[in-house]
């Protein structure tokens, strides 16, 4: 897949006019430009409620974040005006939608808006601008990972993949999954980048809501942006090789412990390209010594952990969120990219109040599970009527299969115009497994 390079897209010229009405100048960092870059990031970090980043931290951005598209928003009235008062970044990735199917998507990170400029439709400006930029470019959707769920659904995101956290009690851990041929080995975090990356590709492909780590995410999960950080020393890397001595997995680990007690493993990441691995790395992290418990955070909502154990009880989900947000701009590319369970045909009205994905589309699935989308012109005299209507953001949700058509129709979300059409387009939307993205963007 060629990649689309963000950075190289011209302002919306929308957002820069909504924004200069305010005598506010919307445009791109010079992220060359590291006293504007350093600026943005810092504008970026304190936006975040972060501490203000340390000159190794820029330095670790500087390099790896330059090739993103930088946007901010700067106010020449206020006393420190290099520092933008608002921020916001994107890049072309790709998302898995069914086991082995990707589709490109723009990747939107950094929204935030200075406390002092907050509620005068800054972040409206950013993100429509975003979404417009992308839209023009072609991308069929835009996807992100939210801090409050009460922000983006205005602009057509939704939540289209969970996450949750299992606690695991040590004691309470008796195998009973497989065992594979293979051998789980200590990783040096140093020299291991470019295998991580790799072997996460692989493993991507397998999972609906899975999407391309950025180069700067796999350095932060291996503690290479500031090794000497106590996070970074305290994580430990390992792989998973099969029978074949090919790396197939990983998972980053960390144990937190107060002496004199046992400690508690927590993970930040378990990636496996293969069950074998998958099996192999779960039963290495919850058969550690001198260890009480296991908290594994931003984990699938289908997990097969507790399978894997006689006890499935000594797995305890203690919480449970939407995590990757989807926001469709072409509805025929969204819906053709992915895989159908059964045969049907069935006329879809979107309604997007950006007008990006507004219209009538007849979906039509084959026995083989691929799709046809035409776009229909609800105008035309012989046009099909619709069976169902909703909005782009409820589609959205629906992509992956995360959630049901009937649960969306009972929760009054979509309106069905043929009875029976949401529980034929459940059958449809099945996923071949759960959605799930296990990292932060
Ligand atoms: C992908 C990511 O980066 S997620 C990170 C999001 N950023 C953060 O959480 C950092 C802290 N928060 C902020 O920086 C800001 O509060 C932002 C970016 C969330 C909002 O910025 P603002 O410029 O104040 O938003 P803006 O004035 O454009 O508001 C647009 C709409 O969003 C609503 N809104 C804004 N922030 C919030 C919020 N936190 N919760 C609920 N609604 C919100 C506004 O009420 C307004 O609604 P309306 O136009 O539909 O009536």
């Amino acid at each position: 897949m060629t990649v689309l390079d963000a950075s190289t897209l011209p302002d919306d010229t929308t957002s820069h006019a909504a924004l200069a009405s305010q005598n506010l100048d919307y445009g791109r960092v010079a992220t060359d430009d590291r006293a504007a870059f350093v600026a943005w990031l810092q504008a970026d970090a304190r936006g975040f409620h972060q501490p203000r980043s340390t000159e190794a931290q820029l330095t670790e951005s500087v390099e790896h974040l330059a090739e993103r598209r930088t946007t901010g928003v700067w106010d020449a009235t206020i006393a420190d005006a290099s520092t933008p008062v608002a921020t916001v970044s994107s890049w072309v990735s790709s998302l898995t939608v069914s086991p082995e199917r990707r589709i490109p998507a723009w990747a939107i990170s950094s929204v935030t808006v200075a406390p002092t400029h907050r509620r005068r439709g800054i972040a409206r400006a950013l993100l429509e601008g975003e979404l417009r930029t992308a839209a023009a470019a072609g991308l069929p959707l835009a996807m992100l990972t939210v801090t409050e769920a009460t922000i983006y659904g205005r602009y057509g995101f939704a939540p289209a993949a969970r996450v949750t956290t299992l606690d695991i009690d040590r004691r309470r851990v008796s195998w009973r999954g497989p065992r594979p041929a293979g051998r789980v080995q200590f990783a040096d975090p140093a020299t291991f980048a470019a295998e991580a990356s790799a072997v996460s590709e692989r493993a991507a492909l397998r999972t609906p809501g899975a999407v391309t780590r950025p180069e700067s995410h796999v350095r932060h999960l291996l503690g290479l942006h500031d090794p000497e950080s106590e996070s970074s020393r305290q994580a430990r890397v390992v792989r998973y090789d099969d029978e074949h001595g090919e790396l197939q997995g990983f998972a980053v680990y960390r144990v937190v412990r107060t002496p004199p007690s046992p400690g508690r493993v927590e993970f930040d990441e378990l990636v496996a390209a293969t069950d074998d691995a998958e099996a192999a790395l779960w039963r290495f992290l919850l058969e550690q010594d001198f260890v009480g418990s296991i908290r594994a955070g931003l984990r699938a909502s289908d997990e097969r952990v507790p399978w894997m154990l006689d006890d499935p009880r000594a797995v305890a989900t203690s919480s449970a969120s939407d995590h990757l947000w989807l926001r469709i701009l072409d509805v025929q590319a969204a819906l053709e990219s992915r895989r159908y369970a059964a045969a049907g045909r069935v006329v879809i009205d979107v309604d997007d109040a950006l007008g990006l994905a507004s219209g009538r589309y007849e979906l039509v699935t084959d026995d083989a599970g691929d799709a046809r989308v035409e776009t229909i012109d609800a105008a035309r005299e012989d046009a099909p009527a619709g069976d169902i209507r909703l909005g782009v953001g409820e589609l959205s949700a629906l992509l992956l299969g995360d959630v049901r058509w009937s649960a969306l129709a009972a929760a009054g979300r979509l309106a069905e115009e043929t009875p029976g059409v949401a529980a034929t387009l459940d059958r449809l939307f099945a996923p071949e497994r759960a959605p799930h993205l296990g990292f932060w963007f």
